[in-house]
């Protein structure tokens, strides 16, 4: 393996430094490092940050390896600038056995790109009717911490307690996707006055704030981890913050899109702006944008949802629901909370970390750390081309927009997965 040498990156946007790599680690960080024999980066201008991980990618294998491949994702979220992504559960068949978990594990392995951590349905089939194998999962060489059913929301109050009191025992966190779906039945979009003027039915955002208020009093009771999805609405916001005031065991995230899309894209009708939670009002945005720079909301997930053409390019009421954004999400963040380094390194790295109990990632680049970390030029902007993108699905929101922060380099334990912008499997 050779040692690599970075030349005058800013670490956390701070005063340019080299590092080397060596064994899969930071071997030393300082000025002027010479190293016989190293492969030299020249990071100058360049932001280093610790290697990006997403808590919430969707990958599709096994089951519509059309849409997207372990090896595909993995290429996208290389190139996003991510070390790690945790997979979620809704595949077919769903990763609710030990079996299923292992086999994204080992496929994550073989494509060599970034950690792929499978997270375990917490149901059955996500039927929400009876627990999944949660035990045989967590013990599994998967080790699975994460279990959710997302795509559904576990409803039955009942099971979502056993689910919480079960992960308990070993540390393990329930991501729940709050929909209470008696109250999204047939929902196409926001209910407000977008979907009122538009005549489609609406997801309106007590669906998501009274399952995440019952959740939050769920866990508090179990003493258990409770992480909420892709939290969309002003007021699932203020919940959180008042159950973490009150220590409850809650952690939250939200997506790039969320941070910047409203509800009145659905007016084009262009199912690209489909999907689950639904985009929101300006004042939700606001909202969020405030709690995940005060840290309510601990964490940016990209809800990576890759979907074949023939799912996204047909009509609103048709199309599945979800975005592309392992390639985009830094992209967005920097365009939203500007270069805000340290607080970028926060949300998309260290804590997705150790929410999720990875402990090789989201560590300072210091000497001795592992050698997970991404390189970032913050001054060339770009334009997002569907076509252009590593994943095997187009449907990013983004299409023709012009976004900074162009993801140059990126290194898992040393080894290069994205050099000059370029994947290098
Ligand atoms: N977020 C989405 O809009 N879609 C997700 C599942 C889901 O949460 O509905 C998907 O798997 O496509």
């Amino acid at each position: 393996m050779t040692d690599i040498l970075i030349k005058g990156a800013r670490v956390l946007g701070g005063e340019p430094a080299d590092l080397l790599l060596r064994d899969g680690r930071i071997a030393e960080v300082g000025t002027g490092l010479t190293a016989e024999g190293a492969e030299v980066v020249d990071a100058t201008g360049l932001v280093a940050l610790p290697g990006l991980v997403d808590l919430h990618t969707h990958l599709r294998e096994p089951g519509r390896e059309d849409a997207e491949t372990v090896y595909t994702g993995s290429r996208a979220a290389a190139l996003g600038g991510y070390t790690a992504v945790c997979a979620m559960a809704n595949t077919s068949p769903v990763a609710d056995t030990a079996g299923v978990v292992e086999q994204v594990y080992r496929l994550g392995q073989e494509a060599g790109l970034v950690d792929v951590q499978p997270i375990g349905a917490v149901t059955v089939g996500l039927a929400g009717e009876r627990l999944a194998e949660l035990g045989a999962m967590a013990d599994s060489a998967a080790r699975v911490r994460i279990f959710s059913d997302d795509g559904f929301c576990v409803a039955d109050p009942r099971l979502m307690r056993r689910a919480l009191e079960y992960v308990k025992a070993f540390d393990g966190v329930i991501a729940q996707h709050a929909e209470e779906p008696r109250l999204t039945q047939g929902a196409q979009m926001h209910e407000g006055d977008v979907s009122a003027k538009l005549g489609l039915t609406g997801w309106p955002a007590v669906a998501e704030e009274s399952i995440i208020a019952r959740d939050v009093l769920l866990a508090e009771h179990v003493g258990a981890r409770l992480h909420v999805c892709h939290v969309s609405t002003a007021g699932s916001v203020d919940i959180i913050r008042a159950a973490k005031a009150r220590g409850v065991r809650v952690t939250a995230e939200v997506t790039p899109h969320h941070l910047l899309l409203t509800h009145e894209k659905a007016e084009s009708y262009d199912p690209v702006y489909k999907v689950n939670p639904p985009l929101r009002t300006n004042t939700d945005v606001q909202a969020l944008r405030e709690g995940l720079r005060d840290g309510t909301i601990d964490i940016v997930a990209t809800d990576h949802a890759p979907h074949a053409a023939e799912d996204k390019e047909c009509e609103w009421a048709h199309a599945r629901p979800g975005m592309l954004g392992l390639e985009t999400a830094l992209p967005i963040v920097l365009d939203v909370l500007g270069e805000q380094w340290d607080l970028i390194a926060e949300r998309m790295s260290r804590a997705p970390a150790r929410i999720a109990g990875l402990d090789g990632h989201g560590n300072d680049l210091v000497a001795g750390a592992p050698a997970n970390l991404t390189l970032i030029d913050p001054t060339t902007r770009w334009t997002v081309e569907p076509t252009g993108l590593a994943s095997l699905s187009h449907n990013t929101p983004y299409a023709g927009m012009t976004v900074p922060g162009r993801i140059v380099a990126t290194f898992l334990r040393g080894v290069p997965t994205v050099l000059d912008g370029k994947v290098q499997k």
